[in-house]
């Protein structure tokens, strides 16, 4: 029987590229209707991985889930086009910006509301609200993206992706290759989006610090494993993940025996 509070849960799923690397042997996590889960770990742990299973990206990479369950609002993710998922509000943003660099910031984002139903009216509407939650993309909003820095790339990617009305957004290092200021302002409005539209976020950071400044909850991929889980507040006061995720000296600094060591 799913339960109504849980927007998506991910149950101990495996996951293979050309049937033969393993990328996931064993994560699982659930995110409640509206609130922020970080997915953390260091370089190949099985972020991105994650994030494309969940939006069932993978097999267009050849990949695949072997085993565990992926359950977006109940249903099997596995078993709907990626579109379909888009349509029902799980909209991923991954794989860098991918903005249209020849298209203008404002057209970039009408592409985004494209394939939905909706008057013009209905989108000039849509394209104020995100301006109002990115003051910076009105600004840009006739430059093309190409010529714009990677922080409004960036917002411009969210921002599309919110032109398609999501309910569980899914992001994959929005802080990559950006400086921390603009980072930081990239978390804050997240975190406002959330807090005021009761948006859902599914975030894969390897800025754990950020990450667990703004999110609710968050897991711990280590080699394709969720190894550590709990409320955001309380991992970043353990010693542990201080340590060994936020790059702070714990006293003393043992890792403890459940979060194994990386290869
Ligand atoms: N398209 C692919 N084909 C084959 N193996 C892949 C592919 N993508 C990822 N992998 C492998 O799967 C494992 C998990 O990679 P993944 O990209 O999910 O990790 P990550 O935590 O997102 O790391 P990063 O931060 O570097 O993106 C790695 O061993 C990686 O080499």
């Amino acid at each position: 029987m799913p339960n109504d509070d849980v927007i998506l849960a991910v149950d101990a799923i495996h996951a293979t590229y050309n049937h033969a690397i393993t990328a996931l042997h064993g994560v699982s996590f659930e995110i409640r209707r509206g609130e922020i889960l970080a997915l953390l770990g260091a370089n190949g742990a099985g972020k991105t991985t994650t994030l494309k299973a969940v939006s069932n990206l993978l097999p267009a990479e050849r990949g695949q889930v072997n085993a565990g369950t992926i359950r977006y609002e109940g249903a099997d993710v596995t078993r709907r086009k990626p579109g379909d998922l888009v349509r029902a509000g799980l909209v991923p943003v991954l794989e860098g910006r991918h903005c249209f660099k020849s298209l203008t910031v404002e057209e970039n984002l009408v592409a985004g509301g494209i394939g939905r139903s909706g008057s013009r009216a209905e989108i000039n509407q849509d394209l104020e609200r995100i301006y109002g939650y990115f003051p910076r993309l009105k600004e840009k909003r006739r430059t093309l993206s190409g010529l714009t820095s990677g922080g409004e790339q960036q917002m411009t990617a969210i921002g599309r992706a919110l032109m398609s009305r999501p309910r569980l957004l899914v992001l994959d290092e929005p802080s990559m290759g950006l400086a921390p200021l603009i980072v930081q302002d990239i978390f804050r409005t997240l975190r406002k989006l959330n807090r005021e539209t009761g948006l859902s976020i599914l975030v894969a950071e390897q800025n754990s610090a950020v990450a667990l400044g703004y999110a609710d909850h968050a897991t711990v991929l280590e080699n394709g494993v969720s190894v550590l889980s709990g409320a955001a507040a309380d991992l970043r006061q353990r010693e542990d993940v201080r340590a060994f995720y936020l790059g702070q000296q714990a006293s003393p600094a043992v890792k403890p025996a459940h979060l194994h060591a990386v290869a």
